[in-house]
């Protein structure tokens, strides 16, 4: 044998020893900042791959893979400021699968071993926090550790105690002599940001994100510290054990661990086989992702018999009896460039951070929101900085936090411009003690004029073809002519063929915003937006007039809603269109009756009131009128025709693949019914889309009736009773 690995090693090349021995510095020093200073500066997914390119290299050349090496050994072992402690028995890690081959193949490895052995799965989630070992000895709380690295830990006994989950006592007469209760301590997302706000405004380092604010928390010198801190935990096996008998499932030693007072996972599953095991990955990978309580990085699958666990064993590394499926990261690291200011339609004035693209979640990113001023101050993110971008779901990107230990002093702060970045207009707060800055010049500023208009023209509103962002900054503020022909919403209708020809502007750079160049004469490049060369209308823009035209019969409840009338969505305005089926009744109604209108309230009595004040804005209405739009709505709710949904509750969730959220809810409310956003025992139907979320789960609870989005278009021509009939089965 001796001879043999003599002769192996010589056979390494000296690159290949040489790029092992690099990769395996880099990586101990990546884990050394994750592990010891809570501030790693490469994401998860990035340090995984540095990982597998190392054990790629131990496959090709297997002498590489001695004990010590990084893809060996439980990482953590370093001398820190906490006194070291052993474990009784060993804390693993897990092995990781990516895909469906993956875990096939460790199923697969599973039933090999175990051949006819009756066996389950245990299916947990992944928490994305960090490990501790908590010992109990006669019921009591002595001590709690860090995993280091999986034979010694950190004693961080003080810290924990300040966790009021983790009992100091275990419940009941009937606990161990000793038992090692392993878990996980996370830090919830929901609290982050209000932590780092915290932190900045005492001048200390922000956390790149929740999990280093979990690990920085808990392992604070002082554990007055971590007392201060919101950080919960999940328990997720069992070490040592000692005077207890009778564990024969490790699903059934949670529920024992639960009646001792330890904070057990809800979402745990026991399926009998690896379609079941699919299932769960599957059905936690989409939306249901965000609806549990803490950050999951993937699910964890556990053979639940112990006995069979102990047959399986494990590797220096982690047992062979579980395995770690991740899911996509939906955290990366990239350059924070600029901070930018965007005016929205109502002038809203928002920070947005432009970022080096990088693809997370299978999008790429380039663009997250910042909210506010305020936002970018909490955060404590420089321009500059390498931050960490979260995408999670459909929910917009945003800046977790800047890793701080990256920079190099030339980093810089935002400044809130005090002026409208494209009107100049000084900006201002709309009423006192707001934070939100807007541009008060709603009627001509470019920006809030482009962003109505094109509001009115969508999908949500008159639903224009044709008439998308680009038509929307040319007729409002064309190149050429001088004199826009939409000076504000009101000209839309009296848009003709001959005020559209002339114009001219320039192509912007869909990521800069800028005017794009022509490479060669460096001039800005210019077009004749709705003009073909020999100067005759393109065909898209006769329809775009024959659109429009036919957009003036829209119901007015979409042009109530495209208004952009502060507080007035789409809700509000099918609520008003449906009690006053004209424009001219809701001007005229008093604010007390617009308040007390059903799905109005006061607040938005209140922004009618100061809408009609306005002239230009009243002006808008009689041009629309004298155009031939009738700004009511011909037939009066009663005499629509039968309600046939009267008295019917619906929750709509998910993603349906014909109807926009709003679209739906105009379908229910129009035929009388209700429509709500929790579901109940008085919820008639839920209707479920793609990705529906913890709603759809609670119909199923509560055994109320899901359609899908055939279902609900049962439900909408044929009624109820129809569409019970073809509603999903609800559970058992
Ligand atoms: N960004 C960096 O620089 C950096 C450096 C080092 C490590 N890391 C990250 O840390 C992780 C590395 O690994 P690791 O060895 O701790 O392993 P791991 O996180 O991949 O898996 C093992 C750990 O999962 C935890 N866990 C969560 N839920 C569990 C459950 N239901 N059952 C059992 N265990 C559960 C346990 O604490 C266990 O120790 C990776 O995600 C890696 O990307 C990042
Ligand atoms: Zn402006």
């Amino acid at each position: 044998m001796a001879g043999d690995k003599q002769q192996a090693e010589t056979a390494v090349p000296a690159e290949a020893r040489d790029k092992h021995a690099q990769l395996a510095e880099q990586i101990e020093e990546h884990r050394f900042r994750y592990y010891v200073k809570d501030a790693p500066v490469i994401s998860d997914a990035e340090f995984d791959q540095l990982l597998k390119t190392l054990e790629t290299l131990e496959e090709q050349y297997p002498e590489l893979r001695t004990p010590d090496s990084p893809t060996q050994k439980v990482a953590g072992s370093y001398a820190t400021e906490f006194t070291a402690v052993e474990h009784r028995q060993r804390m693993l890690s897990l092995d990781n699968t990516f895909n469906d081959d993956e875990l096939a193949a460790w199923a697969d490895r599973i039933a090999r071993e175990l051949g006819e052995q009756e066996y389950h799965f245990l299916c947990e989630l992944k928490v994305d926090g960090l490990a501790v070992n908590l010992t109990y000895e006669r019921g009591r709380l002595t001590r709690a550790a860090t995993r280091g690295d999986g034979r010694t830990g950190e004693d961080i006994t003080p810290n924990v105690r300040t966790i009021a989950e983790i009992p100091d006592r275990l419940q009941g007469d009937d606990v161990p002599d000793l038992v090692e209760i392993r878990g996980e301590v996370y830090f919830p997302m929901e609290k982050f940001e209000e932590l780092n706000a915290r932190l900045v405004a005492a001048g200390d380092k922000p956390f790149a994100n929740p999990r280093n604010a979990a690990a920085g928390s808990l392992r604070q010198k002082d554990p007055r510290v971590t007392a201060t801190r919101p950080l919960h935990m999940v328990v997720h096996g069992i070490g040592a054990l000692e005077g207890f008998t009778g564990m024969t499932r490790l699903s059934q030693a949670y529920d024992l661990l639960k009646t001792w007072g330890l904070p057990t996972s809800s979402h745990n599953r026991v399926v009998d086989d690896l379609d079941g095991v699919r299932q769960f990955i599957a059905y936690y990978d989409g939306e249901m992702r965000h609806s549990v309580e803490h950050e999951i990085d993937g699910a964890v699958v556990k053979l639940d018999e112990i006995r069979l666990q102990g047959r399986l064993g494990s590797t220096a590394r982690a047992p062979r009896w579980a395995i770690a499926y991740k899911y996509a990261p939906e955290e990366v690291n990239t350059k924070l460039i600029d901070i930018k200011v965007g005016v929205g339609r109502t002038g809203r004035v928002t920070p947005y951070a432009q970022v080096e693209p990088v693809t997370v979640a299978g999008s790429e990113v380039e663009f997250a929101t910042l909210h506010n001023q305020e936002v970018v101050k909490a955060k404590g993110v420089l321009i500059g900085d390498t931050v960490v971008i979260r995408k999670a779901g459909d929910v917009i990107p945003e800046i977790l936090g800047p890793v701080v230990d990256l920079r190099d002093g030339s980093e810089r702060e935002f400044v809130m411009p005090g002026e409208c970045p494209e009107c100049g207009t000084p900006l201002r707060p709309m009423k006192e003690g707001d934070i939100d800055l807007r541009c008060p010049n709603a009627r001509t500023c470019p920006a809030q004029l482009r962003e109505r208009v094109s509001y009115l023209a969508g999908r949500e509103c008159l639903d224009i073809e044709h008439f998308g962002d680009v038509a929307a900054a040319a007729l409002t503020r064309p190149l050429e002519p001088a004199d826009p022909p939409l000076v504000d919403e009101g000209d839309l209708f009296d848009l003709t063929v001959e005020k559209l020809l002339p114009i001219k502007a320039y192509v912007l750079d869909q990521d800069s915003g800028l005017p794009k160049r022509d490479p060669k004469t460096g001039e800005e490049k210019v077009v004749t937006v709705f003009a073909n060369q020999k100067g005759e209308p393109k065909k898209n823009t006769l329809a775009l007039l024959e659109n429009i035209e036919a957009a003036k019969q829209r119901p007015l409840a979409r042009f109530l809603n495209g208004l952009s009338i502060r507080h007035v969505g789409p809700v509000a305005a099918q609520a008003l269109a449906r009690e006053f089926r004209s424009i001219d009744r809701i001007e005229q109604a008093s604010e007390e009756e617009l308040a007390t209108t059903d799905g109005v309230g006061p607040i938005i009595a209140a922004a009618l009131k100061e809408w009609f004040a306005e002239d230009w804005h009243r002006e808008i209405i009689r041009k629309w009128k004298a155009a031939g739009v009738p700004m009511e709505d011909q037939s009066s709710g009663e005499d629509e025709g039968p309600r046939p949904l009267e008295g019917l509750t619906v929750v709509v969730t998910g993603t349906l693949e014909n109807f926009t959220r709003d679209g739906a809810k105009e379908a229910l409310q129009s035929r009388g019914a209700k429509v709500t956003g929790s579901v109940s025992k008085k919820t008639s139907f839920v209707v479920v889309g793609d990705n529906p979320g913890s709603k759809y789960d609670k119909a199923m609870q509560l055994k109320v009736p899901v359609l899908n989005e055939d279902g609900f278009g049962v439900l909408l021509e044929q009624g109820p009773e129809a569409a019970a009939e073809v509603a999903l089965p609800t559970g058992e």
